[in-house]
């Protein structure tokens, strides 16, 4: 047999050992035409963008400088859960919200798959770091990937380059990452916009700590620094050492008195994480910084508090909604250029557009899928979970402290879903195992983010469901222990919000966006021990004047209604959490039944 010679392959800039051989390894299984090391120049990114240009993938934007507009296969717009595997060794260990197939048969499955797949492709090799490479142990990973557009949006999304293989040395442990699109190139073979596969897998294997993705191209599927490894691989490294890893916005709250606090929130995927991370207040003297909108890396500091740190590098938000009224520091951000835009609508003077950006359409678009469009069209313009992909280091109202390595340090803690019933404006937990237990039995309306139904209510628990790298009851499990071996006055406060209560007529009972910033006035208040609040069976709710409300355009019946706690309400969820936490059997800690009979007979 004769090998030939892999351009790239060979004068590696790296003597990383276990590197290079999964390198050749992985070149040796997919044979692509050559191996690009990437280095995160800007050279290279000129190259990318005109290669994504001369294909047909990207067409530049008149309107934003180094701004990319980007339209991917319809079948493949957002994650796909029922393709997504947590193969570990053992079956228990993935638990009843995972997928789950033997690590060795997914291994020889993904293998057939992967074999020969990059053929008249490039393999690049993605150097990048969760969070500062200036961390005490810097969160290495190494993304191989056959497509363009993931190394554009990787270089947003997370710090890549020649630093970070320098900085990993001849020996430092990484996350192995490969990716391929899965659409080989026969020679002559003309190639699509946007190639990729009808058949995907979306792998984590924790004990490994490695992700394998085949098939698909878009967002949390194929940018594997993102869920794949912050969240999936991530919380089972969390559980393991002692820290969380969480599906988290980190903001900066000033008050008039310029105290500053930290707060972290988990909301479902589409459920408002980027737009309170930006949030603008509309109650004078209050300020929000953002330090991330997507993910949290949580450990304790010596001083026994809870600091938060963003491993992300960029904003992968969702577009439609996103607009002057609602997210003005977005639109800032984005406007600086630099930006790719996925499935998204184009101007005719060539920008981007989708609903919700402006009140009034414009008169002509051409929509996500190429078509013309007109306000009388029957379809939206842009698919509902089309993105944004810009660099953090643009948003306006950054706070200086966002890449500090230690993180800062965590007041509150907020859950929240999409719920039109039952779950009141905001509540604040009794005490820690009740915090937990809200997150636990957390429900949500699906949304476009993933494949499938939208707007199904089901539990996701710390809007983590898609995102629990191992059995979601140990996880659980891990929340109620890491209450119990830190000091309790130090622990962050947990509250519950929904932004998205309906009244009678289907109409949202609370304005949102900015109004969100009287929400956590509250929470501050209560950190203080200055607002009132009324005990009700699940949590204290605002007292009617502790909510700052003035210059709402709400009458105070609306207000009760958004904050009301229905007990017929509450007594219908009782037997879904109970079918729920059956689920979990022998590893649902003892404390969430507990926390149960508390609610059953407070609402008795
Ligand atoms: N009614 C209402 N809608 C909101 C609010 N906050 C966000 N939204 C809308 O909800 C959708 C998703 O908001 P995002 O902030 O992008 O959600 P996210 O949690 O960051 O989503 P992922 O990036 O998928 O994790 C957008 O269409 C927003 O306009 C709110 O307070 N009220
Ligand atoms: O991962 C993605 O594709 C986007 C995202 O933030 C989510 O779905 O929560
Ligand atoms: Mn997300």
């Amino acid at each position: 047999m004769t090998t030939v010679a892999t351009p790239g392959l060979e004068n590696a800039p790296t003597t990383h050992a276990r590197l290079l051989a999964w390198v050749r390894e992985m070149a040796e299984l997919t044979t692509p035409d050559q191996v690009v090391w990437v280095d995160g120049s800007d050279d290279e990114w000129e190259r990318l963008t005109r290669k994504l240009v001369d294909a047909g993938t990207f067409t530049p934007l008149e309107k934003k400088p180094n701004s990319f507009h980007c339209a991917s296969d319809p079948r493949d717009v957002a994650r796909v859960e029922d393709r997504t595997y947590i193969c570990s060794v053992d079956e228990a260990d993935a638990g009843p919200t995972n997928n789950w197939m033997d690590p060795n048969e997914m291994k020889s499955v993904m293998t057939e798959l992967y074999r020969g797949c990059m053929r008249g492709r490039t393999m690049y090799v993605i150097p990048f770091c969760m969070g500062p490479v200036e961390a005490e142990n810097p969160m290495f990973g190494v993304e191989l990937t056959d497509s363009e557009y993931v190394v554009v949006s990787m270089r947003v999304m997370a710090r890549i380059g020649t630093h970070i293989l320098e900085a990993m040395g001849t020996d430092r442990p990484f996350v192995p990452a490969m990716h391929s699109l899965g659409a080989p190139l026969e020679p002559g073979q003309a190639d699509v916009p946007w190639p990729c596969s009808d058949t995907k897998y979306i792998v984590q294997f924790p004990e490994e700590r490695m992700i394998w993705s085949y098939g698909s191209g878009y967002g949390g599927n194929a940018l594997l620094g993102k869920k794949c490894y912050s969240l999936r691989i991530a919380s089972v490294m969390a559980r393991d050492e002692g820290w969380l890893a969480e599906h988290m916005l980190i903001l900066k709250l000033t008050n008039p008195q310029q105290k500053t606090y930290y707060i972290a929130a988990a909301f479902p995927s589409a459920c408002g994480k980027t737009n309170l991370a930006m949030l603008e207040p509309t109650i004078p003297g209050w300020k929000v910084e953002t330090l991330g909108d997507d993910i949290a890396w949580m450990r304790f500091g010596e001083d026994g508090r809870l600091y938060a740190l963003n491993p992300e590098y960029g904003l992968f938000g969702v577009a439609p909604g996103t607009g002057w009224d609602t997210n003005p520091n977005a639109m800032r951000t984005i406007d600086k250029g630099n930006s790719v835009f996925t499935n998204v609508a184009l101007t005719d003077d060539g920008d981007v557009w989708w609903e919700g950006m402006t009140d009034e359409p414009p008169a002509h678009l051409t929509d996500w899928k190429g078509r013309d469009w007109t306000p009388e069209s029957d379809e939206l313009s842009s698919h509902p979970n089309s993105r944004f992909c810009t660099p953090i280091t643009q948003c306006p109202i950054l706070a200086p402290e966002y890449d500090d390595p230690k993180g800062v340090p965590i007041s509150a803690i907020l859950f929240g879903g999409r719920r039109k019933t039952t779950i009141p404006l905001v509540s604040e937990a009794r005490d820690w195992n009740h915090g937990v237990f809200m997150g636990a039995t957390l429900s949500s309306e699906t949304t476009a983010a993933a494949t499938g139904a939208v707007g199904v209510v089901r539990r996701d628990p710390f809007a983590m469901l898609p995102f629990i790298g191992y059995n979601a009851g140990d996880y659980f499990g891990h929340w109620v222990n890491t209450g119990k071996q830190h000091d309790a006055s130090k622990l962050p406060k947990i509250f519950y919000v929904n932004w998205f209560r309906r009244d009678e007529d289907g109409g949202f009972l609370w304005p949102g966006f900015g109004e969100n910033s009287r929400v956590l006035k509250w929470v501050i208040e209560r950190l203080e021990g200055t607002a009132a609040a009324v005990e009700t069976p699940v949590g204290h709710v605002p007292t009617p004047d502790s909510l700052d409300v003035s210059g709402l355009d709400m009458t105070s019946e609306q207000v009760e209604q958004a904050l009301a706690v229905k007990p017929e309400e509450w007594r219908e969820e009782i037997p879904q959490i109970t079918e729920w936490f059956e689920k979990f059997g022998e590893k649902l800690p003892s404390t969430m039944w507990d926390e149960l009979e508390i609610l059953k007979s407070r609402l008795a």
